[in-house]
C-alpha cells in the first residue's frame, strides 16, 4: 500500500469545505492512493467540524487514512503534502472580492508562517479563500523557505465557466472545447480568452462568428458569474468551487492532460509582461508537480487592453497589502 498523502484543509466546517472533504476522501483527487486529512477551523466552528468528520467516518471510505481537526495552523499544517487554504470570510451581495482584503489578509500571513514551519518539504498550495490571488501573495511572501512556485490561486472556477457557457453557445459538449485561458484576476476584471481556444479544434471566435456575444456577453457573463450565484442562491458558489478546487490540484499533482492546458493563478515570472511575483492567472501547463506557462500565444490590442486593466487591479491589492504590513 502507497504511503498516504497528506492534504490540509482551511475552513473545513464551511460550504466549501462540506462539498470538498467528502470528495477528496472517496478518491476524486488521488484515486485509490490513501489520503490523509487535516482539517482547520477556528475554535468556535470545531463543534461542527465534528460533526462533519462523523459524516465522513459514517462514509467509510476504504481510502481515507486518517483525519485530524484543530485550530492550530501549525499542527494542521504538519507534514501537509498538499494545503488548500479555503478559510476566509466570503463576499456578500453588494461587494466586490477585494472587499475581503483587510478581514482575510491576517489570516494568510499566519497561514504563510504556519506552512513554512511545518508543511512537508514537497508542500503544494492552492488558495480558494479570497481575494484568492492577492491572499496566496500574502502567503508565500510569509512562507520563507518555501519556493514562490509552490503557491497558487483558484481561476479554474472561471476556467470551467468559460468553457461551459462557450459550450452551451456552440451548441457542441464541453470536452470540444480547448484552450481556455483565464488572464489576471479572480474578479470582475479577469479577461477569459476566447480567440486563444477552440470548438472541435477549430479556432473558438471563428465558430462563434459573434464578436458582440464575446464581448458583450461572453466575457461580462464569465467575470460577474460569481454574483449571480451569490444573488441566486443567498451565499457564494460553493460545490463548484470546490470542484474546481480539486481539479486545480489533481492537475498540478499529476499533470494536464496531453495537448492540453488549464488556468491557475500563480506567482509571475515576467511572462506575457506581468510584473515579476504577481499572482496572475495564466494558461499552464502541469507535469511532475509542476506547472510552466505556456508560451507564445497572442494576445490582440483588445485582449492586452483587458489584462491590463487586471494586472492594475493586482497592482493595487498588492500596494495596499504593503501599505498592511502584511508583505
Ligand atoms: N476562488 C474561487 O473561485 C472561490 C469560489 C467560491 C468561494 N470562494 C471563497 O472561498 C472562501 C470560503 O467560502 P465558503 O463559502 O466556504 O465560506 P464559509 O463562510 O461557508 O466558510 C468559511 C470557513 O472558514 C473558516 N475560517 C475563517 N477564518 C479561518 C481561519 N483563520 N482559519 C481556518 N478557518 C477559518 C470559517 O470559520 C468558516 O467555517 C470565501 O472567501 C469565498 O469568497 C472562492
Ligand atoms: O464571487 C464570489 O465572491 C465567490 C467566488 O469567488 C466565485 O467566483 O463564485
Amino acid at each position: 500500500m502507497s504511503t498516504p498523502f497528506t492534504v490540509a484543509v482551511t475552513g473545513a466546517a464551511g460550504q466549501i469545505g462540506y462539498a470538498l472533504l467528502y470528495r477528496l476522501a472517496s478518491g476524486d483527487l488521488l484515486g485509490d492512493r490513501p489520503v490523509r486529512l487535516r482539517l482547520l477551523e477556528v475554535e468556535p466552528a470545531l463543534k461542527a467540524l465534528e460533526g462533519v468528520v462523523m459524516e465522513l467516518d459514517d462514509c467509510a471510505f476504504p481510502n481515507l487514512a486518517g483525519v485530524e481537526i484543530g485550530s492550530d495552523p501549525r499542527r494542521m499544517f504538519d507534514g501537509a503534502n498538499l494545503a488548500m487554504l479555503v478559510g476566509a470570510m466570503p463576499r456578500k451581495a453588494g461587494m466586490e472580492r477585494s472587499d475581503l482584503l483587510t478581514a482575510n489578509g491576517a489570516i494568510f500571513t499566519e497561514q504563510g508562517r504556519a506552512l513554512a514551519a511545518s508543511a512537508a518539504d514537497d508542500v503544494r498550495v492552492v488558495v480558494t479563500g479570497n481575494p484568492a490571488n492577492t491572499n496566496a501573495l500574502i502567503a508565500y511572501h510569509n512562507a520563507s523557505g518555501i519556493p514562490r512556485e509552490r503557491f497558487s490561486a483558484l481561476t479554474r472556477l472561471d476556467h470551467n465557466r468559460a468553457r461551459a457557457l462557450l459550450a452551451e453557445r456552440a451548441g457542441r459538449p464541453v470536452r470540444d472545447v480547448t484552450g481556455m485561458t483565464i488572464w489576471g484576476n479572480h474578479s470582475t476584471t479577469q479577461y477569459p480568452d476566447v480567440f486563444n481556444a477552440k470548438v472541435c479544434g477549430v479556432p473558438a471566435d471563428r465558430w462563434i462568428a459573434d464578436d458582440g456575444w464575446i464581448n458583450f456577453d461572453f466575457i461580462p457573463t464569465v467575470a460577474r458569474r460569481g454574483a449571480a450565484v451569490i444573488a441566486a442562491r443567498g451565499s457564494s458558489s460553493a460545490a463548484s468551487a470546490a470542484n474546481a478546487t480539486i481539479e486545480h490540484s489533481r492537475d498540478w499533482l499529476l499533470g494536464t492532460p496531453e495537448g492540453e492546458w488549464t488556468s491557475m493563478a500563480v506567482p509571475s515570472d515576467g511572462s506575457y509582461g506581468v510584473p515579476d511575483g504577481l499572482v496572475s492567472s495564466f494558461p499552464v501547463t502541469c507535469s511532475g508537480g509542476d506547472w510552466s506557462i505556456v508560451q507564445g500565444l497572442p494576445i490582440s490590442a483588445f485582449a492586452q487592453a483587458k489584462i491590463d486593466a487586471s494586472l492594475g487591479e493586482l497592482q493595487g491589492e498588492r500596494d495596499a497589502v504593503r501599505a498592511l504590513g502584511l508583505i
